[in-house]
């Protein structure tokens, strides 16, 4: 039974369903990543919000982890290069929590324009300041958005409903979404120029690391208010500092810092600066969500292989997952078998789909290929990492689908490039379930590839069947399966067969040493 640890607080809905669908689940938050690390080794699944920190050296220890899954949007704290490169899907739930967030950004817009926490402050503290705060209207007023993705696009449309003036900067933006979601398109420049209030809703990355430079801030309009509910990072935080004491920017409300937990900030205490503790996704209603989305799409990859929502894995829904199940193990196999069989470097992989299973996913069949290709060569591989892996090798990855149906109704064809040319092996489903060969190099021959295999390249010559079965028979080698090929009559001709115990490096150089072999070799799948 897979086990997944919940690592941080979450709605205990999360466990509830990991129950359900029959996974142990146990709930150990607030760990040290050293004691994290003690236990992670057991664990197939681990659920985390942004307080765990899945590093390189966390994952090391993760000798079991299939998958991560973050009841949220950000994925900051996972090392995906790391997650992927030991084959654990990381994945999010992309939509759970944007409307609460997008709600906070304009909770926090409002406490801005009205100094709200000052004049709660002031008031419980027996002051009765009437005069002292002064807010401005929000109608009217421009807002500009950096970053206008899904919490940007709500953000936009709560604050059309005050009567606010949208404009975005998001160099992926169309102009056809801008329409649609009554934004102005405009330059970064521009947006500085223009805002009365402006609001962050971008991923930290390298180039949004910073967007909110000394050198941007400088470009603002004199009074604007700047909210940040997206990530630490993308504000300096100390030019934020002067040009708030400065009086050039007239309020700053962040939910997010650039070290987090943010206990001490030379912000704190700055007049017109307000903070929340990263609660930008707090609410009942956004936990519940994203606790059961990532319990659901966790059980499903555990328990079905169904992959949503993730970050370095193309999707495979639960319908899915089932129907292409066969092709992936076919997928493997003939992976295995060019990985096994093919000399030379490798530069280029061509996974081909003929009749039925041109109508699949291609992505999840090309992962089993090349995993299957790659697994050859280290018993670490799998379908998350072997995508990874192909591009860090530099292989040419290329899918092919054939609506026209050949000799089967479904053909899975992978041919590999090397110096010397092209090869390539193909396979259909017997039944829709049973992976079989059914072309190898160019020769027709129909073998299941399962378990130890001897295979033989020879001339196809009377008496070469007999003489091969007596040598086998004589090293006591018992054969399980009997397949053979030919390019034609009197030509060249394969034998594939499948014995019980894995192929001796002496039996394979008395197999060789028969008349009329051209080259043998073990195989193992
Ligand atoms: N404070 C909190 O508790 C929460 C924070 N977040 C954070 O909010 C942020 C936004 O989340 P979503 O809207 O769901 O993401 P999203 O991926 O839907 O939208 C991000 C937008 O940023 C744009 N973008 C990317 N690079 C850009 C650049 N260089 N300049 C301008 N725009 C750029 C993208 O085109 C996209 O439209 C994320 O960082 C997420 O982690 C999300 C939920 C809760
Ligand atoms: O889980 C949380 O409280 C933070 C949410 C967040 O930052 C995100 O979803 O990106």
């Amino acid at each position: 039974m897979p086990k997944v640890l919940i690592s941080d607080k979450m709605d205990p809905r999360a466990a509830q369903i990991f129950r359900e669908r029959g996974l142990e689940v146990d709930e150990i938050t607030g760990k040290t990543p050293q004691e994290l690390r003690a236990i992670i080794g057991t664990y197939d699944g681990l659920a985390i919000r942004s307080s765990t920190k899945v590093t390189p050296d966390l994952l090391e220890a993760a000798t079991n982890l299939k998958v991560v899954g973050r009841a949220g949007i950000g994925v900051d704290n996972v090392d995906i290069p790391a997650a992927s490169a030991k084959g654990v899907v990381v994945m999010n739930t992309p939509f759970g929590n944007s409307i609460t967030t997008a709600e906070h950004a304009i909770a926090l817009m409002f406490a801005l324009a009205r100094q709200l926490p000052e004049a709660d402050a002031s008031t419980q503290a027996g002051k009765w300041e009437k005069n002292r705060f002064m807010g401005v209207e929000l109608t009217s007023k421009v807002l500009g958005l950096i970053g206008a993705g899904n919490i940007g696009s709500i953000v936009a449309d709560r604050a059309r409903g005050l009567k606010m003036r949208v404009i975005a900067f998001d160099p992926f933006l169309t102009p056809e979404r801008a329409v649609e979601i009554g934004v102005e398109k405009v330059s970064l420049d521009d947006l500085l120029s223009r805002a009365d209030f402006i609001t962050l809703h971008t991923p930290l990355t390298d180039q949004t690391r910073n967007i909110l430079s000394r050198e941007n801030l400088a470009k603002t309009k004199k009074g604007v208010r700047i909210i940040n509910c997206a990530r630490g990072g993308l504000i300096d935080e100390a030019a934020l500092k002067e040009l708030l004491d400065s009086g050039h920017v007239a309020g700053a409300a962040l939910d997010v810092f650039q070290t987090e937990p943010a206990t001490d900030s030379p912000l704190f205490g700055t007049p017109g600066f307000i903070s929340t503790p990263h609660l930008g996704a707090s609410t009942t209603e956004a936990q519940v969500n994203v606790a059961i989305q990532v319990a659901e799409q966790m059980a499903d990859y555990l328990t079905t292989g169904g992959v949503t929502n993730a970050l370095n894995m193309p999707s495979l829904s639960a319908e899915e997952a089932p129907k292409l199940k066969p092709y992936m193990a076919l997928a493997e196999k003939l992976g295995s078998l060019v990985g096994q069989l093919a000399h030379g470097a490798i530069t280029s992989v061509a996974v081909e789909a003929e009749g039925a299973a041109a109508e699949l996913n291609l992505k999840p069949i090309t992962s089993a290929v090349l995993a299957g290709f790659l697994r050859v060569h280290s018993d670490t591989v799998n379908m998350v990492n072997a995508p990874f892996l192909a591009r860090e090798r530099g292989l040419d990855v290329r899918e092919i689908r054939h609506e026209r149906e050949g000799d089967y109704h479904t053909l899975v064809r992978v041919t590999v490039g090397t110096r010397d040319g092209e090869r390539s092996v193909a396979g259909t489903l017997v039944g829709n379930e049973a992976p079989r060969l059914v072309e190898l190099f160019g020769i027709k021959v129909e073998a299941d590839l399962a378990g130890p295999m001897l295979y033989v390249v020879n001339e196809d010559r009377p008496g070469f069947i007999g003489r091969l079965g007596t040598l086998l028979g004589e090293a006591n080698v018992n054969i399980g399966t009997f397949h053979l090929g030919r390019r034609q009559a009197g030509g060249e001709a394969i034998v594939l067969l499948s014995v019980d115990e894995p192929v001796t490096p002496d039996l394979l150089a008395r197999v060789k040493a028969l008349p009329d072999v051209r080259t043998a070799m073990g195989l193992n799948f």
